[in-house]
């Protein structure tokens, strides 16, 4: 039996429930998790196993417990009240090292206040209410979307926003909506792919095999390049300043001029905000074709621009636009499930004892994956028809603290949340403005893919007819 000096705790009553398990060092288990990556089942198996032991349990796989937990005292403890104790911790870091270096997303402690330091003024509002940015792109987007043929959407948003935030933070765009085949976006695409592959694995990420890691990861160095070159002689002399507005990199450079820093940090903010957003965006579009009447409600509700392109201020106050995101990123929070990693000895409030409300002792080094994705579908929290899709409930009172995280809580809440909301809502308003009508062009059941992100696996196959000219 453990033993904690720590708080005087025994191991008595502090373990939460541990899956049943059938062969020695849970192989069952690390060949079922593999199989829920296969057959894109992770949201059904939580579900299922929230309901049968409990919001809090322990899974064995190898030597180690993993924790899992549904519980917002739990979380609150992870992200917030006990934000010291827990972190991305070592094993992240280095799965992650080659392509993110020491960025935001892929540190802990004082590197991270570091970085959140540097980072976080470049987020205040007059900076991300640029709309012109997400017009120019919405234009490109266009483009590439026939009148009354199927096209998908997560293809289309997954290039429109890598190119809007290549432009955002470098000032130039990848183009990728107009070349898919773009070196840069193939190469992120793959290294992304990879990382979570390697992620997934855990201690035994260096088995993945990474022919052709490091060259994906030059192409980025070599396209990042010019841009830090730029950057940093823009600093030293303000004569080549480009007439463009605002650049993320340029603000940067500012204040610190180390490549390696600014690099890291571009490229981090890239992987933190790009597949999010689009991510989200489909699957706003994806339940819109299959919920006529939200669509109809939207069009009816963006009727009052009279066809202007809205401000800031007008995405603010369609409050059933901020239902319809609010709803989506409950159903499909861009990241479903995530995990900490417990840094010393410590213990966790809730999940031990008879009723799971005791507290649970937590070893240093154990991972606590915490699932927002099945929180969000709490029927305790949002009722007997959580599972539907329903802007409307955001009519009522908000959900409980800590009980609806799509974008995390506590000091590592997403710095991007704003320029999110802000991108979702202005190209879901553009769409709404020019398209009449909305049809899902894809009858298969829908499939749930999570490598880190939460995507269709069919895609999001739609049509979209005009609107006849006024
Ligand atoms: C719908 C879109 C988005 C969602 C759902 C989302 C969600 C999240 C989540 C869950 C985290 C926490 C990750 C963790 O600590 O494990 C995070 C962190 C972060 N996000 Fe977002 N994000 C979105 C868009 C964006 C955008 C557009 C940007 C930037 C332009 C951005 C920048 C960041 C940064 C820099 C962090 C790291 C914060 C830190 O560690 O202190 N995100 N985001």
């Amino acid at each position: 039996h453990m033993f904690s000096e720590r708080k005087g705790l025994t191991s008595e009553h502090l373990f939460p429930p541990l899956v049943k398990s059938f062969i020695p060092l849970g192989l069952d288990n690390i060949l079922m998790l593999i199989r829920l990556s296969i057959e894109n089942t992770h949201f059904y198996f939580f579900k299922r196993h929230f309901e049968n032991y409990g919001q809090t349990f322990a899974l064995r796989v190898g030597v180690a417990n993993l924790y899992f937990t549904n519980d917002p005292e739990n979380i609150k403890a992870l992200l917030s009240t006990q934000f010291g104790e827990f972190g991305k911790g070592p094993l992240f870091h280095e799965t992650l090292k080659e392509f993110l270096g020491h960025g935001i997303f892929n540190v802990d402690h004082e590197l991270w206040q570091t970085s959140r330091t540097l980072l976080r003024p470049q987020f205040v509002k007059e900076r991300i209410s640029d709309l012109e940015l997400f017009e120019r792109h919405f234009q490109q987007l266009l483009l590439h979307i026939p009148n009354d043929k199927t096209v998908d959407l997560l293809d289309l948003f997954m290039r429109m926003t890598l190119d809007s935030a290549t432009e955002y933070l470098m000032g130039v765009s990848t183009n990728s909506l107009a070349d898919p085949k773009v070196k840069f976006a193939e190469a992120f695409d793959f290294v992304q792919d990879l990382s979570a592959r390697r992620v997934i694995l855990g201690p035994l990420y260096q088995l993945y095999p990474t022919f052709g890691y490091s060259k994906a990861i030059r192409t980025l160095d070599h396209f990042v390049e010019p841009f830090i070159d730029r950057a940093i002689g823009l600093h030293h002399s303000n004569s080549e300043k480009p007439s463009s507005n605002y650049i993320f990199l340029d603000a940067i450079s500012e204040l610190t001029q180390d490549r390696k820093v600014l690099r890291d940090q571009i490229l981090n903010i890239l992987l933190a905000g790009r597949d999010t957003t689009a991510a989200a965006l489909s699957w706003a579009f994806y339940e819109m074709a299959r919920h006529e009447d939200v669509w109809r409600k939207l069009q009816e509700e963006v009727a009052i621009l009279n066809g202007a392109k809205p401000t800031f201020d007008d995405l603010k106050s369609i409050k059933y636009l901020q239902w319809i995101i609010n709803e989506t990123l409950r159903l499909y929070p861009s990241v479903p499930g995530n995990v900490r990693t417990a840094l010393v000895d410590t213990t966790l409030p809730r999940g031990g004892g008879p009723k799971g409300d005791e507290p649970i002792f937590c070893k240093k080094g154990t991972p606590v994956g915490y699932i927002v994705q099945v929180m969000h579908t709490r029927t305790d929290f949002y009722g007997p028809d959580a599972l539907e899709f329903k802007p409307e409930r955001w009519s009522g009172p908000p959900p409980k603290p800590w009980s609806y995280l799509p974008f995390n809580g506590g000091p590592r809440i997403c710095l991007g949340q704003q320029f999110a909301i802000a991108e979702m809502g202005y190209i879901i308003v553009r769409m709404a403005q020019t398209f009449e009508t909305l049809e899902q062009q894809d009858f298969k059941e829908r499939v749930m893919r999570k490598t880190i992100i939460l995507t269709s696996g069919n895609g999001v196959k739609v049509s979209l007819c005009r609107k006849s000219g006024p």
